[in-house]
């Protein structure tokens, strides 16, 4: 808890927010619906892989130690295809055509590809001087050993892990259940998309774009509206937390006459771990729980419900699942940027990679309520609170929203 009025640092703002984190369980699902997910479970491999010698490249399969004899000329017996069991050479001097794919007919231990070989009615005529022991074939457990592990527990799913999880016939995975999240607006500016705005309303879009970066990490959060009337949002608020993991508010947490929501938690007996934050955007930030529901309430304007998403839920949400979710990244400034008042600055930024290096280009915007300028740029470079002058040339850390 820390005294009313004080602004706690982003680096306390952030330890407390990891303090809170918690497991939601594990649930097995179709695995080709888990890219995305949490895997939590060890994938080991069924066979070894290749599960045989494998042929790789398409061509004749014939005995080295009979081509080192001297023998250029090979007749061929038959055709090894893939999918079909395998075959064995029934002669030593003679050989048999080899499918990539294939398994390495018996009696045989090396591949020569078509491309070096010419046969003419039947007879393969072998036209390079050196063949080596198991040229062209893919050895059987040359990658992986049965039973060995796969796949390390809490890794991020993603497509090159479902062809691993469909070769080893893993159909259902154990994936980490995520947290069910209440996405909930407040304000009676505020009116839905498809409806047209009266001079004095706005379209509501935080909502919006909180979801979205929610469903990035495989989230469906629902979404609400509460109207700035103290009796509705006590109401509401007091069954959502019955029914979510996370309430994560956009809006009335600032000082203004109609921002009842500190007060409402309050009243519900919602425990503040701390509100006001010395960082812009997002200095009126709360963050509080009660019971098993955590409370991410952010301030209403867009930039700064965006941003504290991304710095604070974004943590909150790897270290519940214990993985990585957005890997840490940081970034060149690329002109020198001043910014005078003692909070950490999330900088807005355009990303230029140039020859490796991540550049970020200052496109600061008109304040954390010019939402359109989110969509100049690429994410936040992290500018510390204790300095004023920001050096061209000079790394910080980058939340990066768009790669
Ligand atoms: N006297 C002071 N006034 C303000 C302070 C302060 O310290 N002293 N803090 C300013 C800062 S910093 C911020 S950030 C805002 C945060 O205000 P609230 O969290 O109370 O947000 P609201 O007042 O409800 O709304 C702010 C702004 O954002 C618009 N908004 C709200 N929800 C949505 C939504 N879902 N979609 C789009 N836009 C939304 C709302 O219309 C307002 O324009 O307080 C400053 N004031
Ligand atoms: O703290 Mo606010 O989000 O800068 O306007
Ligand atoms: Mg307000």
């Amino acid at each position: 808890m820390n005294d009313k009025g004080t602004l706690i640092s982003v680096e306390d703002a952030l330890d407390i927010v990891l303090g809170e984190t918690r497991k939601f369980g594990i649930e097995e699902i179709d695995f080709k619906l888990s890219d995305g997910r949490i895997l939590k479970e060890e994938i080991k491999a069924d066979r070894e892989m290749p599960p045989f010698d494998r042929v790789s490249m398409d061509g004749i399969a014939l005995k080295s130690t009979v081509f080192k004899s001297g023998k250029r000329h090979f007749k061929i017996e038959n055709i090894q295809a893939a999918g079909s069991k395998q075959l064995t050479l029934a002669h030593d001097e003679n050989c048999l055509e080899a499918m990539t794919g294939a398994m390495l007919p018996l009696g045989t231990d090396a591949v020569v590809p078509y491309e070096q070989v010419s046969i003419v009615s039947g007879i393969a005529h072998v036209e390079v001087e050196d063949i080596s022991h198991f040229q062209n074939v893919h050895k059987k457990g040359l990658d992986r050993q049965k039973n060995e592990v796969l796949i390390a527990k809490n890794t991020k799913i993603s497509p090159a892990e479902i062809g691993v999880l469909a070769t080893v016939g893993k159909a259902v995975v154990k994936v980490a259940v995520l947290p069910k999240v209440a996405i909930i607006s407040t304000g009676d500016e505020l009116v839905d998309v498809d409806q047209i705005p009266a001079p004095f309303q706005i379209r509501k879009s935080n909502v919006h774009t909180l979801d979205s970066l929610l469903k990035r990490f495989k989230l469906n959060a629902d979404i609400f509206h509460i109207s700035d009337d103290k009796e509705q949002l006590r109401k509401k608020i007091s069954s959502l937390l019955k029914a979510y993991d996370v309430l994560m508010f956009s809006g009335a947490v600032s000082k203004g006459k109609f921002d009842y929501l500190p007060e409402i938690l309050d009243e519900l007996d919602v425990q503040k771990l701390f509100h006001k934050v010395r960082q812009r955007p997002g200095k009126p930030f709360w963050f509080g729980k009660k019971d098993e529901t955590t409370f991410f309430a952010y301030p209403g304007n867009p930039v700064s419900t965006f941003v504290s998403c991304l710095k604070y839920f974004v943590p909150w949400l790897a270290k519940s699942l214990e993985t990585d979710l957005q890997h840490e990244s940081f970034a060149i400034l690329a002109e020198d940027f001043p910014f005078l008042p003692e909070l950490t600055y999330f900088l807005q930024v355009k990303i230029v990679n140039t020859e490796g290096k991540l550049m970020a280009f200052p496109k600061a915007g008109n304040g954390s309520g010019d939402l359109a300028n989110l969509s100049r740029n690429d994410g936040f470079l992290e500018l510390p609170s204790h300095r004023t002058e920001f050096k061209k040339g000079e790394v910080f850390p980058l939340i990066q929203y768009r790669y």
